[in-house]
């Protein structure tokens, strides 16, 4: 029988994709959705090194480029840790970050990743 295209990617992109699509839920105001822009964001290219956002991670994910899940996780802190960096306190987007921040890893703990299978060994 011929395997449905989602069937076909490799155990870790599904993983991965499920993970990003519970962690996306998280941010309604889709502040991470896309890449920051230096229009909203006066200086932002300047500060942030390495930018990050859900769009790129799913992107990485159907280009194969996350070969283990510490490899995702670290972008989605790298995503959250920029943007603590370049808003200050207080600010929503500095709000929302601690929030996916904290709630995003706890789904990413062993004891919840285990049930998905040993897919990570
Ligand atoms: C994809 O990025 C965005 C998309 C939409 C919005 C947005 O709808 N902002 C409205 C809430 C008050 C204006 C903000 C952002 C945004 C994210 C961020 C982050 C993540 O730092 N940011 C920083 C400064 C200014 N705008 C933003």
């Amino acid at each position: 029988c011929v395997l449905k295209a989602s069937q076909k990617r490799r155990p870790l992109s599904r993983l991965l994709e499920q993970l990003l699509r519970n962690l996306e839920k998280r941010d309604p105001n889709q502040f991470f959705a896309w890449p920051v822009n230096d229009n909203f964001a006066p200086g932002y290219s300047n500060i942030i090194r390495r930018p990050m956002d859900f769009s790129t991670m799913k992107q990485k994910i159907d280009d194969n480029e996350y070969k283990s899940l510490n490899c995702f996780i670290n972008d989605f802190k790298l995503m959250c840790n920029n943007a603590m960096k370049y808003n200050k306190p207080g600010t929503v987007y500095h709000k929302a970050a601690r929030r996916l921040l904290h709630s995003g890893l706890k789904q990413l703990t062993p004891a919840k990743l285990r049930p998905l299978g040993n897919i990570l060994t």
